[in-house]
């Protein structure tokens, strides 16, 4: 352990720990980017068997660097063993869509991935624990693991939208020319998809609306909104790979912004929704929501949505309800 911090070290467990997210997230988390420079961290880095021998590259690298907040890194492919008394579980790996394969195999094969990880956290993570779930369909596994997960309360558990958010903050500040940190307020609703709507009308660039900054509502609606939803797409026909650094990089965000109050602005995450502005209660769907200074989560109240936003929010909202019924169809799960 590192001698000049005499916290205990918080344990965070890395699913996919040896992946191209994981590969990007990992340094950070120990570099002291996610929960501060005096923070210690114990590592339980978890994948699946095949993937042991590029853990320990990984691993290896970790220790190169000599960080002095990791107090402990364990490899495991055991669950049992990686979410042991972990405060936070990072739920990265999942497996890929491959050739040939339809969205709802893809439902059904994660599904039960989700239902054994959400069992284990169940029974060995700290009752405290809090749950991000980054692999994909995230709002899904994220439902399925919380579903697996009676003993910990629904409020815990989380999906991330935050690499949608700040795509959709740097597209706007191009476009009117500022800086990014100017632009604020910006919440994606719905589903981590292509249907995710982020809402532009509510955003603000400096004191102003974005509207009365950025006039052309048709590129707004028709050039912004799409840019966003395929984005990820986008960077997977530039690089030859999908986006790892930025996601990651969302990852050290949406933890540490759930970690301590919010100043002066909103995020997206995907929380479980009792119903708010319309949205189906039980599902988890992105919402904008604030810290409050005890460190409890909220869903931001009193944000105006126009019949268009609406109409966006509840489309992408449909299809986390067909995503439920495949996958809890496929997985004899109840509703
Ligand atoms: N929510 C978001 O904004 C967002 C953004 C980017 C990527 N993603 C998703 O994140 C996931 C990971 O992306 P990546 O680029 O790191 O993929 P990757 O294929 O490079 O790595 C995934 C890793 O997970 C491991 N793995 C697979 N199943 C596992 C299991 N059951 N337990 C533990 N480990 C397991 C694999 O061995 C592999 O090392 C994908 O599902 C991707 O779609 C989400």
């Amino acid at each position: 352990m590192n001698t000049f911090s005499k916290k205990a070290p918080i344990r965070v467990a890395v699913t996919g720990a040896a992946g191209n997210i994981g590969y990007a997230l990992l340094f950070r988390i120990a570099s002291g980017q996610m929960f501060g420079p005096d923070q210690p961290v114990a590592l339980n880095l978890i994948e699946i068997e095949p993937g042991m021998a590029a853990l320990r590259g990984v691993a290896m690298e970790l220790d190169d660097c000599a960080f002095p907040l990791v107090a402990e890194i364990v490899q495991t492919s055991d669950l049992s063993v990686g979410f042991k008394d972990v405060d936070w579980a990072l739920l990265v790996g999942s497996v890929p869509r491959k050739q040939g394969m339809e969205r709802a195999d893809l439902l059904g094969i994660n599904g039960k991935v989700f239902v054994g990880q959400g069992k284990a956290i169940n029974d060995y993570a700290k009752s405290s624990v809090r749950v991000l779930v980054v692999g994909n369909p995230c709002n899904t596994n994220c439902l399925i693991a919380m579903k697996s997960a009676p003993n910990i309360p629904d409020e815990q558990f989380f999906a991330m939208t935050r690499l949608d958010e700040n795509r959709a903050k740097t597209q706007l500040a191009h476009k009117a020319g500022v800086a990014v940190k100017e632009v604020s307020e910006l919440c994606v609703w719905g589903n981590h998809s292509p249907s995710m709507y982020p809402d532009f009308e509510n955003a603000k660039i400096g004191r102003s609306k974005v509207t009365d900054v950025i006039l052309d509502q048709a590129w707004l609606r028709d050039t912004f909104v799409p840019t966003v939803g395929q984005r990820g797409k986008a960077i997977i026909d530039a690089r030859g790979a999908s986006s790892a650094a930025s996601a990651a990089n969302a990852v050290v965000d949406t933890v540490r912004d759930l970690s301590n109050p919010t100043r002066g602005d909103l995020h997206s995450v995907c929380v479980i929704s009792n119903g708010e502005y319309g949205s189906p209660a039980g599902i988890i769907t992105s919402l904008p929501i604030r810290v409050d200074g005890a460190g409890k989560w909220r869903v931001v109240e009193g944000v105006k949505l126009s019949d268009y936003a609406k109409e966006k929010i509840a489309a992408s909202n449909q299809e986390l309800l067909e995503e439920r019924e495949v996958a809890f169809g496929q997985l004899g799960l109840s509703i």
